[in-house]
């Protein structure tokens, strides 16, 4: 099927509201060390930007969980396909996230990473979609964006694996 994306945050917007975020959370995290939990794959491009603009000490960690779903709906039973490399115990843990929609992904994660003792927990989104929440809530620490319920690419966002490379966020339409 062809499908064509129509942009509904540019470049130039969405590094803006990063760096905003980027304060916020040092202003937070003031005189701590924050260590980051990016997860993969779409997490890695908005961890870069956010991680560049972070004047805070920085520890950085990657996994990558596989939420069982066809298509764009996910299922709410998440595998770990890739772990963290270091113990969290202790730790600020910041996890970073592309994308919150459902919610099931994250409401899963965090109850596993609670369950590691870490200092505290919070979590980091690009996109949020709160329209799309089902029964469980998650509370979402810092938010660059709340957008409403479209299929979105780029950013690290892929449609079968494609357009994660595009620098703006855009929605796909179907033709
Ligand atoms: O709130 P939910 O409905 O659970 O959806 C959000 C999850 O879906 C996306 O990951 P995806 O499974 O597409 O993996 P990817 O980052 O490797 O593309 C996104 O990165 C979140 O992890
Ligand atoms: O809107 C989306 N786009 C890409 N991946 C996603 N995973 C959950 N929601 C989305």
């Amino acid at each position: 099927m062809a499908e064509n994306v129509r942009i509904l945050l540019k470049e130039e917007e969405v590094d803006k509201r990063i760096a905003e975020v980027a304060a916020m959370i040092n202003r937070d995290y003031a005189g701590k060390e924050v260590h980051l939990i990016c997860i993969l794959k779409g997490g890695v491009f908005f961890t870069c930007e956010l991680a560049k603009r972070l004047t805070v000490p920085v520890s950085m960690d990657f996994m990558s969980v596989s939420s069982y779903g066809s298509g764009t709906e996910s299922s709410g039973v998440v595998r770990i396909v890739k772990d963290l490399d270091e113990s969290i115990a202790g730790k600020n843990v910041l996890i970073v996230e592309d994308i919150i929609d459902s919610g099931r992904t994250l409401a899963y994660l965090i109850e596993i990473l609670k369950q590691r003792n870490p200092e505290s927990i919070h979590l980091c989104t690009l996109l949020d979609k709160p329209e799309r929440r089902v029964k469980k809530q998650v509370k979402v620490d810092y938010t660059c964006f709340e957008i409403p319920d479209e299929f979105v690419v780029g950013f690290g966002l892929d449609y079968d694996q494609k357009y994660r490379n595009l620098p703006y966020i855009g929605v796909v339409e179907f033709q």
